[in-house]
């Protein structure tokens, strides 16, 4: 039985006397996390204030990036073994926006799940298609291709328990959310990659997050699909009423 986990990612929005006072207003409003787990990801800058915040809560704090060396000369990078000491639970890596303006690669992005994974951090991977590949009906193809690239050499142990968010990238921050049956097309596409690459009991287990402008209006209907097990949301994140509502889609 996948637990459903419902993560904001706030990006580059918030600092932390904002972040104090958003956690500040979810405490008592969080779900059962036996039924919603709750994860809020952040800039390197704000997650200590989070994690101060969240301490003796059920809140999961996720970073928005991670180096994939724990130590040495990077300058301006983030060590996943610092994050780990601070007691950051999860580490978004591979979102469309890093991919795109920082130019990160699928062999990084590999590196950077093993290194997540090696701290006993839990990787969120974002994988997903740009709009002319999805007019083009090459989608399955090119996620499941991100898809293998992304877990290339991990154990499917450790790939039962990290968690896939499929983000179409003409959905993010567009308002235009894929249909629940575009959307639970791929998650379901990615269950089978996972099950190919692996065995069914893997594929059972990993949990596949939808985003892509998710939103109290839209939550329920999606998270009805049988593949998607969660939300990866940015803009319906951003205010706490929001994402209060999307942490209680099932009323
Ligand atoms: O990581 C979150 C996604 O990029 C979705 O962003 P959005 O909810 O603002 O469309």
């Amino acid at each position: 039985m996948r637990t459903p986990i419902i993560a904001g990612n706030w990006k580059m929005n918030k600092n932390p006397k904002e972040t104090a006072e958003f956690v500040a207003g979810l405490k008592g409003k969080l779900p059962d996390p036996s039924k919603v787990e709750a994860v809020i990801g952040a800039p390197a800058v704000d997650l200590q204030t989070l994690l101060d915040g969240a301490a003796g809560t059920d809140l999961h704090i996720a970073s928005e990036n991670n180096y994939f060396e724990d130590a040495g000369a990077f300058t301006g990078e983030t060590s996943p073994k610092v994050l780990a000491e601070m007691g950051v639970n999860y580490g978004i890596i591979g979102h469309s926006e890093r991919r795109g303006y920082f130019h990160e690669t699928d062999e990084d992005i590999n590196k950077k799940a093993k290194a997540l994974i090696a701290n006993g951090l839990t990787p969120i991977i974002c994988c997903g298609e740009t709009l002319e590949t999805r007019k083009a009906n090459k989608f399955g193809e090119w996620v499941s291709g991100q898809i293998k690239a992304a877990l290339k050499d991990l154990t499917a142990d450790q790939v039962a328990s990290l968690v896939i968010a499929y983000e179409p990238i003409w959905a993010i921050g567009t308002g235009e959310t894929a249909t629940p049956e575009q959307a639970q097309e791929v998650c379901h596409l990615i269950r089978e990659t996972v099950a190919d690459l692996y065995d069914q009991t893997t594929a059972e287990n990993v949990r596949i997050q939808y985003g892509g402008s998710m939103k109290p209006a839209n939550v329920k209907e999606l998270m009805a699909q049988p593949d998607i097990d969660g939300g990866l949301i940015g803009g319906a994140s951003l205010q706490p009423d929001s994402f209060i509502e999307l942490l209680h889609y099932q009323g």
